[in-house]
């Protein structure tokens, strides 16, 4: 599985911690950014991972931001994008079975290290469930015509 990451100036440290549990489990990814602690705009990050998600260069997408909910909405205003904001393990598992979320982002104000990686592990081990699911994600794509 091929992972795209980044996060906003309020995500550094979060984002450093989860690539070295990506590290640790062997996942491969690409880290795009930023790559100073300065102030930068989260749809500037969120734009890379997206779109590489979006056009199949990248399986999954992590983005973390202060809060993950800037980052999240604007991956979600991109075509085929599910992005789920996720800050406990219950939602990180319902939320690959359920939704197939592509993106999961995270806030690094709002939750520890720890936590944070037990969410990655989980949503990164965990399947979509297909079924009745199948066409509620379908009526989502039809939103976006
Ligand atoms: O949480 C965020 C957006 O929802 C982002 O992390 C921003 O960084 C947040 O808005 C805080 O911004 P600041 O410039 O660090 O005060």
């Amino acid at each position: 599985m091929k992972i795209a990451i980044s996060s906003d100036h309020g995500g550094n440290n979060l984002r450093r911690e989860i690539m070295n549990l990506l590290t640790e489990l062997n996942i491969e990814y690409t880290d795009f950014g930023p790559q100073t602690d300065d102030s930068v705009d989260y749809p500037d990050y969120a734009k890379p991972v997206a779109e590489r998600v979006a056009s199949g260069e990248f399986d999954r997408g992590i983005l973390i931001c202060g809060t993950g909910i800037g980052i999240s909405i604007a991956a979600n205003k991109f075509k085929g994008i599910r992005c789920a904001l996720v800050h406990d393990v219950f939602s990180a598992k319902a939320t690959r079975c359920h939704n197939d979320s592509n993106i999961l982002a995270m806030g690094e104000r709002v939750i520890g290290p720890g936590l944070a990686q037990e969410i990655v592990k989980t949503w990164l081990n965990t399947d979509f469930e297909g079924g009745r699911h199948e066409k509620r994600i379908q009526k989502i794509a039809e939103l976006e015509n």
